[in-house]
C-alpha cells in the first residue's frame, strides 16, 4: 500500500505577491509542507535503520552520490539552484546517516536483533 499523500496548501505566485506579508505567508505555507514531507522522508530513514544490520551500512557512498548528481539535474529543470539542491540534502543525508549509525550501533549494544516486533509503530 502506498502511503498517504496531504494535499499541499494553496498560495499566491510570487508575481502576484506584493508585499513582505504576502511573501511570508506564502513562505510560511510552503514550509509546513516541506516539514510534512521531510517528517514523511525521516519515517523511511528510521525504517532503514531497522533493517540494516551493521552501523557501518548507514553510509552508502554509491546511493548517495547518485541520488545528489540525480537531485542536482532535477533542481536545475525545476529552476532551483542545483548548488542550493546539494547542500540542503547533503545536510539531510549527513544526519540521517550519524542517525542511522548510532541507532544501529545501540540496538547491537543491547543485543537486539534487526527488524523484530521492537519496530517504533510511526515508522510501520
Ligand atoms: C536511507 C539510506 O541511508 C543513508 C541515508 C540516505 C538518505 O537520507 O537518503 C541515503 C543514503 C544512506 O547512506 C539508504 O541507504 O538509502
Amino acid at each position: 500500500m502506498f502511503a498517504k499523500q496531504e494535499r499541499m496548501t494553496d498560495i499566491k505566485r510570487p508575481a502576484d505577491c506584493h508585499t513582505k506579508a504576502d511573501i511570508r505567508t506564502a513562505i510560511d505555507a510552503l514550509d509546513q509542507d516541506l516539514l510534512k514531507l521531510f517528517a514523511q522522508r525521516q519515517g523511511y530513514v528510521r525504517r532503514m535503520a531497522e533493517l540494516k544490520q551493521r552501523p557501518d551500512e548507514a553510509f552508502d557512498h554509491d546511493r548517495i552520490e547518485t541520488m545528489v548528481a540525480a537531485l542536482k539535474n532535477r533542481a536545475e529543470d525545476l529552476g532551483l539552484e542545483a548548488d542550493q539542491a546539494e547542500q540542503v540534502w547533503r545536510v539531510l543525508i549527513d544526519w540521517n546517516v550519524a542517525y542511522e549509525k548510532r541507532t544501529i550501533a545501540a540496538r547491537l549494544e543491547k543485543g537486539q536483533a534487526p527488524n523484530t516486533s521492537w519496530v517504533s509503530k510511526e515508522t510501520r
